[in-house]
């Protein structure tokens, strides 16, 4: 089989396969706002009869629950009032990949449009793909890299799930960061999920391990934006479906434990319709005049979007000094005390974003560094000299502290208004208060610890 871009495949090559009887099901998947892939498995003959050429439809809710999959209020695009019509999934023929790690199936991405075919602006996608238009109206495209961590418990999900979270056993029992040994020990799962997502035609850089016992990190190589979040959702869902098959569980949540956090740097870049550099030139640090703006503009608008960066209550408990999970709203060259590092040289010097953890939704946030980017550029914003030093002690303006902090810079924000739009604003808003809402009404393990017989 001919395979483009290193494993996917298209459409003329999946009938072959199809008719050949080596694939028999295609997954169509959107992404929710919490990031996860929600959507439908078809059989291969259906979906190239009829979904390819007249799309398929999914209840509007799934841009409309909280992670329990409840119907909430607040949402004006859906909800019982409108009587939770249905939205159509538009399928993206260029995210067609085989998916090696489950018999005979391949999986592909949709667009989230109404039936007039109008875009839903609150899709995820569809707010990227607004943004990414922004930078193409002035000829620019933008590059990224997510670079998740996860944590590895030799536990199932459902052992986890009915220990209520308590007692798990890490895959390693130690400090695994840089360690070959402490890889090793988990390479037949670090390799299935490796090999399984080249087999998905992304392209893995390396896998290492990191400081939290069990922590590890794969590394895919940077790419256009929009491939990358499509690939970043993909591969969250199949490392736990590989963990899940090997009787293991591993969580990428921003804070699973009081020990080091799961991170997800963004890395983003920007090039003209020439493929020349934006950012880099011969500036001070190796700056040109619009990525000197590009990077102000990060500035600026970290705290008002950090609901984009950080969208959960526990993402917000990364935020540790000494953490190497930023405080200071700083940025730095290679200083990794701050939330923004300048890093790489030349042609691959790019802007790395260390707010985002694990539980990002990174179409969201990589929307927002582009938005923030634009501001920057379109209002001449000056740089401050780079961060020297540990930014952990200085009195630098810090990252909002809590989602309902965050909560309250999204709603205030001007800049968030006009980049994204009222709609916009106003449901990542409404997710965020019902989040909070939740939280309120829940009393938690470390209440009762503190309270029950001592209080
Ligand atoms: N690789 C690192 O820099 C560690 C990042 C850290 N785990 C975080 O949560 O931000």
């Amino acid at each position: 089989m001919r395979l483009l871009r290193g494993g996917r495949v298209d459409i003329g090559e999946l009938r072959d396969e199809v008719a050949a009887g080596r694939i028999d099901t295609v997954l169509l998947a959107v992404t929710d706002m919490q990031g996860r892939l929600q959507g439908k498995r078809l059989s291969a003959r259906y979906f190239l009869e009829e979904v390819l050429h007249h799309a398929a439809e999914g209840c509007s809710y799934l841009l409309a629950v909280d992670v329990d999959m409840n119907t909430v209020d607040g949402y004006a695009m859906s909800s019982w009032d409108n009587g939770y019509g249905d939205f159509v999934m538009r399928p993206d023929p260029a995210t067609l990949h085989r998916v090696p790690w489950q018999e005979g199936t391949a999986l592909l991405l949709a667009d989230l449009v109404w039936q007039d075919g109008s875009d839903v602006a609150a899709s995820p996608r569809q707010i990227l793909r607004r943004q990414l238009g922004r930078l193409a109206a002035r000829g620019w495209e933008a590059f990224a890299g997510t670079e998740l961590e996860f944590v590895v418990f030799t536990d199932t999900y459902e052992d986890a799930w009915r220990r209520g979270y308590r007692d798990l056993t890490p895959a390693n029992l130690y400090n695994v960061d840089y360690s070959m040994l402490g890889t090793a020990r988990v390479e037949p799962l670090l390799r299935a999920v490796r090999l399984g997502m080249e087999g998905a035609g992304m392209y893995v850089e390396s896998a290492k391990g990191e400081c939290n016992p069990g922590q590890h990190e794969i590394a895919f190589r940077y790419t256009d934006a929009l491939t990358t979040c499509d690939n970043h959702t993909i591969y969250k869902n199949g490392a736990k479906e590989i963990a899940a098959r090997q009787g293991m569980s591993l969580t990428f949540m921003a804070k699973p434990n009081s020990r080091e956090g799961n991170s997800c740097h963004i890395h983003l870049s920007l090039r003209d319709d020439g493929g020349e550099p934006v950012m880099a030139g011969s500036g001070p640090h190796g700056l040109s005049e619009t990525g000197r703006r590009f990077i102000a503009g990060q500035l600026a608008c970290l705290r008002e979007f950090t609901l984009l960066y950080a969208p959960n209550i526990n993402s917000y408990k990364r935020y540790a000094p000494g953490s190497f999970a930023p405080t200071a709203v700083r940025w730095g060259v290679d200083n990794r005390t701050c939330a923004l590092r300048l890093v790489g040289h030349g042609p691959s010097l790019r802007i790395e974003n260390r707010v985002p953890g694990g539980d990002v939704n990174p179409y969201l946030a990589v929307a927002a560094m582009v938005a923030a980017g634009l501001h920057g550029i379109e209002n001449g914003l000056e740089l401050p000299e780079p961060f020297e030093g540990n930014a952990y002690a200085s009195d630098s303006p810090t990252v909002p502290r809590t989602l309902r902090d965050a909560l309250d810079l999204w709603e205030g924000s001007g800049l968030a208004r006009r980049a994204f739009g009222e709609e916009v604003v106003a449901h990542y808003a409404n997710a965020a208060r019902v989040e909070l809402a939740a939280f309120d009404a829940a009393v938690t393990d470390w209440e009762l610890r503190r309270g029950f017989e001592r209080m």
